[in-house]
């Protein structure tokens, strides 16, 4: 089977700063794969550069068996992206903004409207669909971004930190329809989170990264398990967290020299504008 995504040795530099750094990754199709890690560590870059939307050169990037730097335009069509800032429209309904993400992204004109009303539906919008997007809650904002990614019927969906901000409940209903929607199409998802609870329970796997690279990979419970071991835990202990497991693998990466400026100011104004 073709890997939904594939990165050998990926590496990514604004000017000094070696954002990726020799980063080898693969997620497989059908799976939740959940990409942690501390403020700076690089997964915005990397999901940038998965997305296209940063230039790589050749033998770094598939997707789905399309070579992010050959194909450019084959990767774009198989993915859809949600990126940290916000991408709706404030002053346009929830169906205007879905119905022109199904126009950029080139759905048939006969099919848009049904398209466009399944993906509303996908997310439990119908009834707010003629709602200005600036009514809506920071929840509700979120699955109307799912659903404007949605609406292109992707094959691979890359959200990056989609429930920074929400509630617990509105977190909860985010990753619900998320896993109903991979469930109902078999989609590949790839997800970006701070959120250690939300890994564990929603990701078939994840990978911890750290100074621009995977530093630890499985699935939730093998990591867990495997520091218990590494801690001598014998069988009736209870097993660690995946944040121990992350405190782990980050070590000092937790502490307050990680991330920088622009991180805080990225991931406040996030917060504010879902929140
Ligand atoms: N446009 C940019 N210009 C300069 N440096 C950047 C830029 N974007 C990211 N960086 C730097 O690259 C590194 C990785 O940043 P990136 O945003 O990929 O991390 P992240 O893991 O997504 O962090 P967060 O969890 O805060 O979103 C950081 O040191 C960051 O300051």
């Amino acid at each position: 089977m073709t890997d939904a995504i594939a990165c050998t040795g990926l590496a990514y530099a604004f000017g000094d700063t070696r954002a990726v750094d020799g980063l080898d990754l693969t997620v497989r199709e059908g799976e939740v794969f959940g990409l942690l890690g501390p403020n700076g560590a690089g997964k915005t870059t990397a999901i940038r550069c998965v997305t296209t939307l940063l230039p790589v050169p050749p033998g770094m990037v598939a997707v789905l068996g399309h070579d992010a730097a050959r194909d450019r335009m084959a990767v774009r069509r198989l993915l859809g992206y949600v990126p940290q800032q916000l991408s709706a429209d404030q002053g346009l309904t929830g169906r205007e903004n879905v119905s022109l993400f199904a126009r950029v992204f080139d759905v048939p004109r006969r099919e848009r409207a049904a398209r466009v009303a399944q993906a509303l539906a996908a997310v439990d919008l119908t009834d707010a669909a003629d709602r200005l997007a600036g009514t809506y809650s920071g929840g509700m904002v979120r699955r109307l971004e799912l659903a404007q990614a949605l609406v292109s019927a992707p094959r691979l969906l890359i959200l990056d930190e989609p429930t920074i901000g929400l509630d617990p409940i509105a977190r909860t209903g985010v990753w619900e329809h998320i896993t109903a929607v991979r469930e109902a199409t078999g989609m590949t998802v790839l997800v970006t989170t701070h959120y250690m609870d939300e890994a564990d329970q929603y990701c078939d796997r994840v990978g911890l990264m750290h100074r621009g690279r995977i530093r630890a990979l499985g699935t939730p419970v093998e990591l867990r398990q495997g520091l218990g071991e590494r801690r001598g835990a014998s069988a009736t202990d209870p097993l660690p967290s995946l944040e121990d497991v992350f405190r782990d693998v980050a070590g000092s990466g937790l502490d307050d020299t990680s991330g920088d400026f622009r991180d805080v100011r990225s991931t406040r104004r996030t917060a504010q504008r879902v929140g």
